[in-house]
């Protein structure tokens, strides 16, 4: 059950009366062959991870280094995490960490992503420091959040009096950054993010490898899956090129106002792909300025669903409101358990029906249900078919959505891979927390916020 599959039937006309039309498509051939042709003469980062065996051997090599520890936590944020928390929700049972170590037979994975108090005690708590390796992820090396929680778990290891080489792991640029500074110094191990692939972009580098590995996933196909979408997409003609038609007909719908893309699977285990796609696509996507520096304010702002839990909170918006979304739903065909609904109560006409259907069933049909009313209402959908939930499945999607993420920068004419909107806020927190050299920054800040009328009831 390997392979998934792409169906763009309701982004067109007549199927969709606000879809797109083959003729616009065709438009736009020439325009994509260069586009392709380009990305893969440019050869961004991303483009050859899957091809570059470093990635999984270096991680590969630690294995059994790893496995022994009860726990593995990662601490990281955005690109160093998002990446972590998909595979590990699609590709390890939901209850992974609450099973038994014989059911396991591979260490706890926690993802500390955020640095809300609350949250960071909560996995805290159900952890040993003694039997835990923490694994740094950060590729500057500065990002606040990522940072306090190191200290943090430094300061539980040495409070235990353990030896920081043998509980921490670093995942840093090659060169640069406090990390590989520390690492250094303390002969802390060090894992590569390679320099010229941006956070975002990096699930297949040891900054994903590690926890999947630490998991039990497996790496080599995840990395075989996204090697051969690599190949798939190597083909200049968009009717045969998922990622480019993605992108395309995301570029034509978002120029006549569909500025919203609701990514939404119907399956839990897939539910956090589309948290790592909203990254993906807003960081890449939303952009002040184009490749002239000329000021166009772009961008598609990504959703998450879940299916079928948000049919019952964000489908009347889908359907009736604004006009202004397209909706990518992920089908899981074959689920990896199922449950069958007992038949009782069969004088009941409302319940009799349920009686005897499996669970999968009934979520797939209100897939069906859903992209039904979808399309009566005028509004453009597509699907990801995934056969079963596999890493090489997995693998397929994450490489697609980073080359359709290149193919739509490109039609945009932005550079998808900074992020210089991100920069304001950080050096705000560094100023207002006292960091060295931010003073001045401080004071003005300081002095606006108190300059301001105050609208507080
Ligand atoms: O790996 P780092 O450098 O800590 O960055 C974490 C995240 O912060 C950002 O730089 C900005 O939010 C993301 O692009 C990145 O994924």
């Amino acid at each position: 059950m390997k392979g998934i599959k792409f169906d763009f039937t309701n982004l067109f006309k007549p199927n969709v009366n606000s879809g797109v039309t083959e003729a616009e498509i065709d438009d736009y051939k020439e325009e994509i062959t260069k586009i392709i042709e380009n990305i893969f003469e440019e050869k961004p980062g991303f483009l050859d991870v899957p091809f570059t065996r470093k990635w999984t051997d270096s991680v590969l090599d630690i294995k059994n280094w790893v496995q022994k520890f009860e726990s593995v936590v990662i601490l990281g944020i955005g690109g160093s995490a998002l990446g972590n928390q998909a595979l590990q929700t699609a590709l390890n049972p939901l209850n992974y960490n609450s099973m038994s170590k014989e059911e396991r037979k591979s260490p706890k994975v926690f993802i500390i992503d955020n640095v809300d108090p609350d949250f960071v005690s909560s996995i805290l708590d159900q952890i040993n420091p003694k039997t835990t390796l923490f694994n740094v992820i950060s590729k500057s090396g500065t990002t606040a959040e990522a940072m306090s929680n190191y200290l943090i778990a430094r300061g539980l290891i040495d409070t235990y009096g353990l030896n920081p080489s043998k509980h921490l792991l670093f995942t840093t640029d090659p060169e640069n950054g406090v990390l590989r500074k520390i690492a250094i110094e303390e002969d802390i191990r060090t894992l590569e993010i390679p320099q010229n692939v941006g956070g975002r972009f990096s699930v297949l580098t040891p900054v994903g490898l590690l926890s999947a590995m630490a998991g039990n996933i497996d790496i080599i196909d995840l990395f075989n899956g996204a090697r051969d979408m690599q190949k798939i997409l190597n083909n200049k003609n968009v009717w045969e090129n998922p990622a480019a038609l993605n992108a395309l007909i995301h570029f034509i719908l978002n120029k006549k106002g569909f500025s919203m893309s609701v990514m939404m699977p119907y399956s839990n285990r897939l539910y956090l792909l589309a948290d790592w796609y909203r990254q993906l696509w807003a960081e890449s996507i939303g952009k002040k300025v184009n490749l002239k520096g000329e000021v166009v304010n772009v961008g598609q702002t990504p959703i998450k669903a879940l299916g079928a839990t948000d049919q019952h909170s964000q489908v009347q918006l889908y359907n009736e409101g604004p006009n202004d979304k397209i909706i990518t739903f992920l089908k899981l065909e074959n689920f990896e358990r199922d449950i069958t609904i007992p038949s009782i109560h069969s004088d009941i006409e409302a319940l009799k029906y349920l009686g005897g259907k499996k669970l999968s069933e009934l979520l797939n049909t209100e897939l069906t249900g859903t992209e039904y009313a979808l399309v009566e209402h005028n509004r453009p959908n597509m699907k990801i078919i995934f056969p079963a939930i596999n890493a090489y499945n997995i693998g397929q999607f994450l490489f697609m959505y980073e080359f359709s993420t290149a193919v739509m920068g490109s039609l945009l004419e932005i550079n998808p891979y900074d992020q210089p909107g991100v920069e304001l806020g950080k050096k705000v927190t560094y100023a207002l927390m006292g960091r060295k050299g931010y003073e001045e920054m401080a004071s003005d800040v300081n002095k606006k916020l108190s300059e301001k009328k105050k609208v507080i009831i």
